[in-house]
C-alpha cells in the first residue's frame, strides 16, 4: 500500500449518496453485477438510452450535452459516418490481432479511456471503478484533473507501485516484499496497468508541478495537457439545469489546490459559479511556452489534447511534445469546431510521422476506430459510450463494453482484410478509406479530409504549369487544409479518391492554386448554387481535360513539377494497343509531344513497364523536349482503366534534373490508380 499524500481514506462514502445523482434505487452491487449485460445490447451506441432514466436530470445533461447549438456535438458522429473503408479479399483473417503498442505501452487495442471530469456522478466508485475495467481490458485510462478520485486513490484502485517507496529504505519492497506489479485484471489482460493523467494548467504553478511529481511518483505512464479549455465552452443544457456537483462530491485533485491557493477545498460547480471557479483557477493565458515549461518539467511523455489545426500539431511537435490528441472536447468547448477525424490527414501530414497521433470525438464502433486508423491515428481515445456503461453496469459494464467494442473492432478487422494493427497507422489510406457523401456547405472551403488531396494543383501535362503555384506562398492551401497529405519518409501522399489515383510528391512542395479555384468552383457549381449565366461559363471549361493533380517548389515558376491528368479515352483502349513501352513512348513523343510543326524537338531515353500488386499495367517514359524556349526533362508514368488514361509527369529544366532526380522517381514509383477511381462524370464522352 502506498503512503497517502493530501487525501482522505477511499472508503464507500459514495455508496450512501447514490440518490444525490442517479435516480436508482438498487443497490451498487446489482448495479456492478450488469448480468448479460452483452446479451442485452448489441453495440455499445444502446448504452445511452437505458443509462438517461437512471441519472439525474443534472448528471445526465452534464455528461451528454454539448456546447451552444450542439452542432459540433453532431457532427463527431456524422463526420465519421461519410468515410468509407474499402475492404480487400483473399487476405488470410484467420488470426486477428487488435494489439498496438503506443508510447513503448503495449496495448490490447488502440483504444484509451478518454479523460472525463466527475465520474462518481454516475457511480458511487466513479474513477475507481472505470480505471480498473481499463486495466482489466489492457488498455490506458487518463484520469482527469477534475475527477471526483484522486490521483492516489486511482493509483491503489489498479495497484501501481510507488516508484518513491520502491526507493525508500523502508518500502515494503526493499524488504522483500513488493507489491505486485499487475492487479489481477491487467494480469489477466497481459498488459501493466496503463493510468495516464490529464492535466489542466493552473495559474498557481506550484500546484500544476505538484500534480505533475504527484502522477509520477505514483507511477503513472503519461501526461496530457488539453489546451482547448481556457475557459468553459457554453453548455446551455448545463445552465438550464442549474448544474451543481452533489455536496458529498468534490473534485478531489482542485481540494489540493484550493487548499494551496488559500481556499476552503469545497469546489462547487453549480452553473456560473463552475466557470468563474475554472476561471480563478486555470490559467487562461496558457500559449507555447506554456507547453514548453510544462515539456521541461514533464518526467513523463506529454501529449497535447485538444489541438485541431495543422499549424498547431506541427508548432507542438516542435516544441518536443510526445503525442496530440485531436479532439473538440466532445462537442463540449468551441461550437462549429470541425470533428477531429477530418483534421487527422492535414495534421498526419503536418506531423510526418514524428510523434503519434491520437484522436477522440463520436467513436463508438470498431469501424470508427479502423477508419481514424487509416485516416492516420495510432490510437483512438473513447469518452460518454463509457459513462453510460459505468451508469448501467459499475466496473464489470465498463468491461463488458469495452469487450463489445474490441469484438467489433476484430470483427471490422477481418472484413476488411487486415490482421493487425501495426504501432503506426495503416499505411496506405489510399486502399482502406475513402471519402463518402457530399461536403456539407460549411465545410466546402474547409475541404478537409481525403477529399482534399483530391484538389488539383498547378501545371499541366506539356508543362505549361500555371505560374501561380507560389503566388500566396500557398497560404491558402494551407490555411484550407488542401494540402491534406499522408506523411511517408519525406514525402507527402496525394490521394485523390475521386479520379483514382494516388503518388508521393516532396513534403515542401506545394499545392497549385488555380487548379484548387476550379474545384471549389466545381463543388459550387455541383450544389447547383450559381445563377444559370454562372454555370454556362463554368460548363464551358468541363470540356478541357487539366491536371487533376499538380505540386511544385514554393516561389518557383512551375517549370518544376509533378501533376497528374486524368483523360478520357475511347473504350476499349489499354496501353498494350500502344505497342511495347519503347514503340508507346516513340509514338507519344512523336505526336503528342513534339508533334511535326510545334517547334519542339523531343528525344526518348527510356522506357519501361511494371505491374502493381493489383496486377495493372504501367508504361514509364524518359524524355527530353527541347524548344527556343525551354529545354526540359520529364520522367511519365501511364495507366489506363475505366475510359481513362492516366498519365502522371515529373518535369524540371534540363540544369534542374539532378536536384528533383530521386524525388521524381520516388514519384513515378508509387504513382497507383486504384479501385476507388471515379467514372468519366468530368470529362467528355471521348476525345
Ligand atoms: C462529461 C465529460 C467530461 C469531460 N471532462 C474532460 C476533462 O476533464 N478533461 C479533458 O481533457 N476532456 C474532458 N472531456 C472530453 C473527453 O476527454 C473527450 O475529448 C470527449 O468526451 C470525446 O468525445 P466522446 O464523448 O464523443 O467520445 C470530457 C467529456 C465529457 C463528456
Amino acid at each position: 500500500m502506498v503512503p497517502r499524500q493530501h487525501c482522505p481514506p477511499l472508503n464507500d462514502t459514495g455508496l450512501s449518496i447514490l440518490h444525490f445523482h442517479t435516480l436508482d434505487a438498487r443497490p451498487p452491487e446489482t448495479m456492478d453485477a450488469a448480468d448479460g449485460f452483452q446479451k442485452r445490447y448489441s453495440n455499445i451506441d444502446e448504452l445511452a438510452a437505458d443509462a438517461k432514466p437512471l441519472l439525474t436530470a443534472q448528471a445526465h445533461g452534464y455528461y451528454s450535452s454539448g456546447s451552444d447549438n450542439e452542432w459540433t456535438l453532431r457532427e463527431n458522429s456524422e463526420a465519421l459516418s461519410r468515410y468509407r473503408l474499402l475492404p480487400r479479399m483473399c487476405i488470410d483473417v484467420s488470426v486477428v490481432d487488435t494489439s498496438t503498442v503506443l508510447l513503448g505501452q503495449k496495448l490490447s487495442a488502440p483504444i484509451l479511456f478518454a479523460p472525463m471530469a466527475q465520474q462518481r456522478l454516475c457511480h458511487p466508485l466513479g474513477e475507481l471503478a472505470m480505471a480498473r475495467a481499463a486495466a482489466a481490458a489492457g488498455l490506458p485510462y487518463v484520469l482527469s484533473t477534475m475527477a471526483t478520485s484522486s490521483i492516489q486513490e486511482v493509483a491503489e484502485a489498479v495497484q501501481l507501485p510507488d516508484h518513491s517507496s520502491s526507493s525508500s529504505s523502508t518500502s515494503s519492497s526493499s524488504q522483500g516484499a513488493a507489491p505486485s506489479r499487475l492487479s489481477p485484471a491487467s494480469a489477466a489482460a497481459g498488459t501493466d496497468p496503463c493510468l495516464w493523467f490529464q492535466v489542466y494548467v493552473m495559474k498557481r504553478r506550484d500546484v500544476t508541478e505538484w500534480m505533475v511529481r504527484e502522477v509520477h511518483r505514483l507511477g503513472f505512464k503519461a501526461l496530457v495537457v488539453t489546451v482547448d479549455a481556457p475557459r468553459l465552452g457554453h453548455r446551455e443544457v448545463d445552465d438550464r439545469n442549474k448544474f451543481s456537483l452533489p455536496p458529498h462530491l468534490s473534485l478531489k485533485n482542485l481540494e489540493a489546490l484550493t487548499k494551496a491557493a488559500g481556499g476552503t477545498g469545497d469546489v462547487q460547480s453549480s452553473g456560473s459559479k463552475f466557470g468563474k471557479h475554472f476561471s480563478d483557477l486555470f490559467d487562461q493565458a496558457v500559449c507555447w511556452d506554456t507547453i514548453a515549461w510544462l515539456k521541461s518539467i514533464a518526467p513523463l511523455p506529454l501529449l497535447i489534447k485538444g489541438v485541431l489545426a495543422p499549424d498547431d500539431a506541427r508548432r507542438a511537435v516542435e516544441l518536443g511534445v510526445d503525442g496530440i490528441i485531436l479532439s473538440n472536447h466532445g462537442g463540449r468547448q468551441l461550437n462549429y469546431a470541425p470533428a477531429a477525424v477530418d483534421m487527422l490527414p492535414a495534421c498526419a501530414a503536418a506531423v510526418q510521422g514524428r510523434v503519434p497521433l491520437l484522436v477522440d470525438g463520436g467513436i463508438s464502433r470498431g469501424t470508427d476506430v479502423l477508419k481514424c486508423l487509416a485516416l492516420g491515428a495510432s490510437a483512438v481515445l473513447v469518452g460518454r459510450p463509457l459513462l453510460w456503461a459505468l451508469t448501467l453496469g459499475g466496473q464489470k459494464g465498463v468491461e463488458e463494453a469495452i469487450g463489445m467494442l474490441k469484438s467489433e473492432l476484430e470483427l471490422s478487422m477481418a472484413l476488411l482484410g487486415t490482421c493487425r494493427l501495426p504501432p503506426n497507422p495503416i499505411s496506405n489510406p489510399a486502399g482502406v478509406v475513402a471519402y463518402g457523401g457530399r461536403l456539407p456547405p460549411a465545410r466546402r472551403l474547409i475541404v478537409s479530409g481525403l477529399t482534399a488531396t483530391a484538389v488539383a494543383l498547378g501545371g499541366n501535362f506539356l508543362g505549361v504549369t500555371s505560374t501561380l503555384l507560389a503566388l500566396d506562398g500557398g497560404k491558402l492551401a494551407a490555411s484550407t487544409n488542401l494540402d491534406v497529405l499522408v506523411p511517408v519518409n519525406g514525402s507527402r501522399r496525394c490521394l485523390d479518391t475521386g479520379n483514382g489515383f494516388t503518388f508521393l510528391y516532396p513534403a515542401k512542395w506545394l499545392a497549385d492554386q488555380t487548379l484548387y479555384r476550379r474545384y471549389a468552383e466545381r463543388i459550387e457549381r455541383e450544389a447547383a448554387l450559381d445563377p444559370p449565366s454562372l454555370r454556362r461559363e463554368r460548363a464551358r471549361r468541363q470540356g478541357v481535360p487539366e491536371p487533376a493533380a499538380a505540386f511544385g517548389p514554393a516561389g518557383s515558376t512551375g517549370e518544376e513539377n509533378i501533376s497528374v491528368v486524368v483523360a478520357p479515352i475511347r473504350p476499349g483502349f489499354s496501353l498494350q494497343k500502344m505497342g511495347a513501352p519503347e514503340e508507346a513512348a516513340a509514338r507519344f513523343l512523336r505526336e503528342t509531344v513534339a508533334p511535326e510543326g510545334s517547334g519542339r524537338t523531343a528525344q526518348l531515353l527510356g522506357a519501361g513497364s511494371r505491374r502493381d500488386a493489383s496486377g495493372e499495367l504501367y508504361y514509364q517514359q524518359e524524355f527530353t523536349v527541347q524548344s527556343k524556349r525551354f529545354s526540359r526533362r520529364n520522367l511519365s508514368v501511364l495507366a489506363a482503366r475505366n475510359g481513362l488514361l492516366y498519365t502522371l509527369n515529373c518535369q524540371s529544366s534540363t540544369e534542374r534534373w539532378a536536384s528533383n532526380e530521386a524525388a521524381f522517381r520516388k514519384a513515378a514509383a508509387s504513382f497507383a490508380i486504384l479501385n476507388s477511381g471515379a467514372a468519366t462524370a468530368d470529362f467528355p464522352d471521348a476525345l
